[in-house]
């Protein structure tokens, strides 16, 4: 397993172009198995969970063909297989977003349960329940969820008891090609929704409501093929702004879109950061130790889980003592160990992580152990005054496009270490 070695030490500096969202990308990579005809995307980050999506794609009997190096052309016109296999599941939980467009589109779709993974149980009830409402029949067969209707699945009116990214993503795709208009209430209001839903109306699909809790969606009978375009990246923009933070150095991120990031520019604000931003450009300069900030996470527009790791770094090096407080996930803490080793002081209390800044960190040689926290421990290696290894980080490559190669850009003295 591939790991990362870092001497610290240095400000970030220079600029840094953000790639497209891995989570928009991933909805809107599964969407076209809703189409008849080929669509073009582009801006697609080139990311290990980009990899596992085109080898489902291809296994359903998609074809996908690189037309350059971030755009995809997918033609699903010949799809005629319609299960999802744990051994692709395991390795990325957002291949449940096969499961709308596949019944909508064939009647038929057979997933493997994702199962928990390192940050928490994660079920997909909701998405199961959003289904039935929409009249398919689903059973749970030896470890997968076996769905089947006859017909167009029927418009609903779904409430969803929990705000949920990709069960709002799996019930709009279903209700786009559904037979009536589907409500769904207390919807997610994520930016890479509304990009999901751009991307549908692109295709022919009339989803209206997008970004905020009531989606209204007139299912059609078919969806066709256009040219898409991926939004930029809103978390890890943020995580190289954090690595800018901590760092106290000056870095312009290129190619992203301020408004999807107000809660993390706001706390990085608060913590002393001095932020500027252009349509399509964010610049952070941190000119002295940053103050620590309380942070709370919830669903958008609140602070993004995804960050909270990238914050707790932050401020175990802050001025101050600060509480950051999960509310998404139960097991969302995996980083809080590995930091200590690094030398931070932290006490965790429940879902709240108390840290007291210390003037510097260690290195050491730490454990990745999901994706944001591997993040937040090459973050601490940037600032750690000796060398830190960061293992496993096949975490990391799911969801950062390149990453050693952008920080090298600004600066940092990261490398790759192959297995051998
Ligand atoms: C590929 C993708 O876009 N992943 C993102 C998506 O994950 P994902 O869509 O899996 O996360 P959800 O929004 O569904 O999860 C939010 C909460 O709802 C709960 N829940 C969810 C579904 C369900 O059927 N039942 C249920 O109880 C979850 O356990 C969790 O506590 O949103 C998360 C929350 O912003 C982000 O951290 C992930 O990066
Ligand atoms: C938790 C994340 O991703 P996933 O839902 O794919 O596990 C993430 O992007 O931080």
């Amino acid at each position: 397993m591939d790991a990362f070695k870092i001497i610290g030490g240095k400000p970030m500096q220079g600029e840094v172009t953000i790639s497209g969202a891995k989570n928009a990308a991933l909805p809107i990579l599964m969407a076209t198995l809703l189409s008849e005809t080929p669509i073009h995307i582009t801006n697609v980050p080139r990311l290990n969970d980009i990899e596992t999506s085109i080898k489902l794609l291809s296994q359903l009997g998609a074809t996908v063909t690189w037309t350059d190096e971030n755009s995809l052309l997918i033609d699903a016109s010949k799809v005629d297989q319609h299960k999802a296999s744990y051994e692709l599941v395991k390795t990325m939980r957002a291949s449940i977003l096969v499961l709308g467009p596949l019944l909508a589109r064939f009647g038929h779709a057979e997933v493997s349960l994702p199962g928990g993974c390192a940050i928490g149980a994660r079920p997909v009830n909701l998405h199961i329940h959003g289904l039935k409402l929409m009249g398919a029949d689903i059973e749970v067969e030896n470890g997968y969820i076996v769905a089947r209707n006859n017909g167009r699945l029927q418009g609903a009116n779904i409430f969803m008891d929990t705000v949920s990214v990709t069960g709002t993503e799996n019930l709009m795709m279903a209700a786009a090609l559904a037979e009536g208009v589907t409500v769904i209430e207390n919807a997610a209001r994520e930016p890479e929704i509304v990009d999901l839903a751009n991307c549908l109306n692109a295709m022919g699909a009339k989803v209206s409501g997008a970004g905020t809790d009531t989606l209204s969606i007139e299912g059609v009978a078919q969806l066709n093929g256009s040219e898409y375009s991926v939004m930029p990246d809103r978390i890890e923009t943020g995580t190289f702004l954090v690595a800018a933070a901590v760092t106290q150095g000056k870095v312009k991120c290129l190619n992203t879109d301020p408004t999807a990031l107000d809660a993390v520019l706001s706390k990085l604000q608060e913590a002393g950061a001095e932020i500027t931003t252009g349509e399509n450009w964010i610049e952070l300069a941190m000119n002295s130790r940053p103050k620590a900030v309380n942070i709370r996470t919830a669903p958008h527009p609140a602070f993004p889980t995804d960050m909270q790791a990238q914050f707790v770094t932050l401020n175990v090096i802050a001025e101050g003592t600060a509480t950051t407080t999960e509310t998404i996930f139960e097991n969302r803490f995996m980083h809080v160990p590995e930091l200590q080793r690094m030398g931070a002081d932290i006490t965790l209390e429940g879902n709240t992580a108390i840290t007291t800044g210390v003037d510097s960190l260690n290195g050491a040689q730490v454990m990745a152990t999901d994706l944001r926290a591997s993040a937040s421990l090459v973050i601490a290696g940037l600032v750690a005054t000796t060398e830190t290894q960061v293992d496993r980080i096949y975490h990391i490559d799911r969801g950062y496009q390149h990453i050693e190669d952008k920080l090298q850009a600004l600066g940092a003295n990261i490398t790759r270490i192959k297995a051998s």
